[in-house]
């Protein structure tokens, strides 16, 4: 044997151990955190095997959330199967301890990258500058926005939705979409682009085809993800609806970028320009993908709007006794301030905004709230360890119906936050329904809550508003009662099938 025999030998001894060696760490690490996990009791083993758990969950997502939350309320975790494998659902009273824990051990953006299948929809889940400049342009600028906002809601209301005096019956999710694109847009890309057709068609066809994608991926199992994802038409529709986008959105940035310093008193005074001001600082670079950033603004903005609304919309149709409360609410805010909506307005309409807060609470968006992904394995103040890669949630909606924290909680009292804060108690103003604590947590919570409910909060004021000083409401079968949600695993929606009855106020 040749001395270079014996090295390679060696060679492939010294590779061999390597191998074997990580193999051997890989294995421990999982079979350590399968049994850490197996110590946290799990809801719905009677059901059947996992996949019919898994099945289960796409129906009875609530219940099983509901079910799990009061069986396991003192100790305040458990496990269930969803559709996307198991979650370890976690008690609220573990939120202080966590949302201050760093990304790299509790992550929002990893779960999000789960989530959206971002390896193979490649959608962004890195856009810091987005959330910056909701934070340090949008929300402080909100104030000297209102105006245009409304005016912006007046036409929307006057150009979407009927103008009759008889009742009219409208299907009212494609029209609040349209409002919501235009209304929204106002603040993203300004007036002379928020009322283009191909906008708010991009604004409003995205977020469906990126659901879509993400939800076509899903149903193939892991291993044939990276095969299949090319060919889904699901996924090839959002590059084709990102085309489109990039045609729209791409000579408006150069537009603006070739104008830089020569704006004078008309420079554009919305999320694009601010963006695009710090954009170097923030280093993203690029025309594209400064065009992209609104895309993605887009997603997180128009669809959660336009279900907040609608949801309100739904509620004030079935229960109509809150109609004349709101409107002298309106009334008594406007006659202060010269009949005109202005921040000030928008301050005083504590009914509003409690009867915005209760049906949030009744229809929220999803079930769970502050999904997170475990980067790196963490032990809670009560021993749970919970290991890398689990991916965690709150049951939010549980919590929010739980009567230890709201009294009567089945009943829908549209003047329950309204009363807390005219109460006078300490913290009164955390009701508001921008307001986050552990047990109103639908805008999410910690360094990741929503930065957006400032301006989402005015935007539905502001709409909500408009059309309860311009028109009656109603539902097509009051007997029946309030529209039913279409709940589908973690998410709940209202029914677009819907009619709601519209009449113009003589
Ligand atoms: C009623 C409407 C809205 C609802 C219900 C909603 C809900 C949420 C929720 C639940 C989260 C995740 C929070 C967490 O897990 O802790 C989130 C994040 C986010 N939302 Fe909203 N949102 C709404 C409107 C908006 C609007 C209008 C904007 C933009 C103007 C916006 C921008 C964002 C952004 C940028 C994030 C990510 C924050 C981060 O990465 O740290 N949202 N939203």
């Amino acid at each position: 044997m040749s001395l270079s025999d014996v090295f390679t030998m060696e060679k492939a001894l010294l590779w061999s151990s390597i191998f074997l060696a990580a193999g051997a760490t890989y294995l421990m690490s999982y079979v350590m955190s399968q049994k850490a996990l197996s110590r946290i009791p799990m809801i719905g083993l009677e059901l059947g095997n996992q996949k019919q758990r898994e099945k289960i969950f796409l129906g009875r997502a609530k219940l099983l959330l509901q079910q799990g939350y009061n069986k396991f309320k003192q100790n305040g975790i458990f496990r269930i199967t969803t559709a996307e494998g198991t979650r370890v659902i976690i008690n609220h009273k573990f939120l202080d301890e966590i949302r201050d824990m760093s990304d790299d051990v509790i992550s929002f953006e990893t779960a999000l990258e789960e989530t959206l299948e971002t390896k193979y929809t490649t959608i962004p889940t890195d856009e810091y500058l987005i959330t910056h400049c909701v934070k340090a342009d949008l929300t402080p600028g909100l104030a000297r926005l209102a105006g245009t906002i409304d005016d912006e809601v007046k036409y929307g209301i006057d150009t979407e939705l009927p103008q009759s005096e008889d009742w009219a019956p409208i299907k009212l999710s494609p029209k609040l979409l349209r409002i919501v694109a235009m209304v929204s847009g106002r603040a993203f890309i300004g007036p002379n682009n928020c009322r283009d057709e191909t906008w708010i068609k991009i604004a409003v066809d995205y977020t469906l085809n990126v659901f879509a994608g993400q939800r076509a991926i899903k149903s193939w199992r892991p291993i044939w993800r990276p095969l299949v994802y090319r060919f889904l038409p699901e996924v090839k529709q959002i590059h084709a609806s990102r085309e489109e986008a990039r045609k729209f959105l791409v000579p408006i940035v150069q537009q603006r970028k070739a104008m830089q310093g020569k704006w004078g008193d008309n420079k554009p005074d919305d999320m694009m320009q601010w963006m695009l001001e710090k954009a170097d600082a923030w280093n993203v670079k690029g025309d594209d993908r400064q065009a992209f950033q609104q895309l993605t603004l887009t997603m997180a903005a128009i669809h959660t709007t336009t279900m907040t609304v609608t949801q309100a919309l739904y509620d004030l149709a079935a229960m109509p006794e809150y109609v004349q409360p709101l409107r002298d609410e309106l009334n008594e805010a406007l006659a202060q301030s010269v009949g005109k909506f202005d921040k000030n307005v928008l301050s005083k309409l504590q009914l509003l905004d409690s009867f915005m807060k209760e049906s949030q609470r009744f229809n929220p968006p999803g079930f769970t709230s502050f999904r997170r992904k475990v980067r790196r394995g963490v032990t809670l103040s009560d021993g749970t360890y919970l290991p890398t890669g689990v991916t965690i949630e709150v049951p939010s909606h549980a919590i929010a119906f739980d009567p230890e924290l709201y009294p009567e909680p089945q009943k829908f009292d549209g003047y329950r936050f309204y009363n807390i804060r005219k109460s006078g108690a300490k913290d009164a103003d955390r009701h508001q329904f921008v307001g986050i604590t552990p047990s109103s947590l639908h805008f999410g919570y910690g360094k990741h809550a929503c930065p957006g409910r400032f301006f989402a909060a005015n935007e539905i004021k502001l709409i909500l508003a408009n059309i309860l000083l311009k028109y009656d409401l109603g539902i097509t079968n009051p007997e029946e009662g309030r529209y039913k949600n279409i709940e589908f695993a973690h998410q709940n929606i209202p029914d677009p099938r819907k009619d709601l009855l519209l009449k113009k106020v003589a």
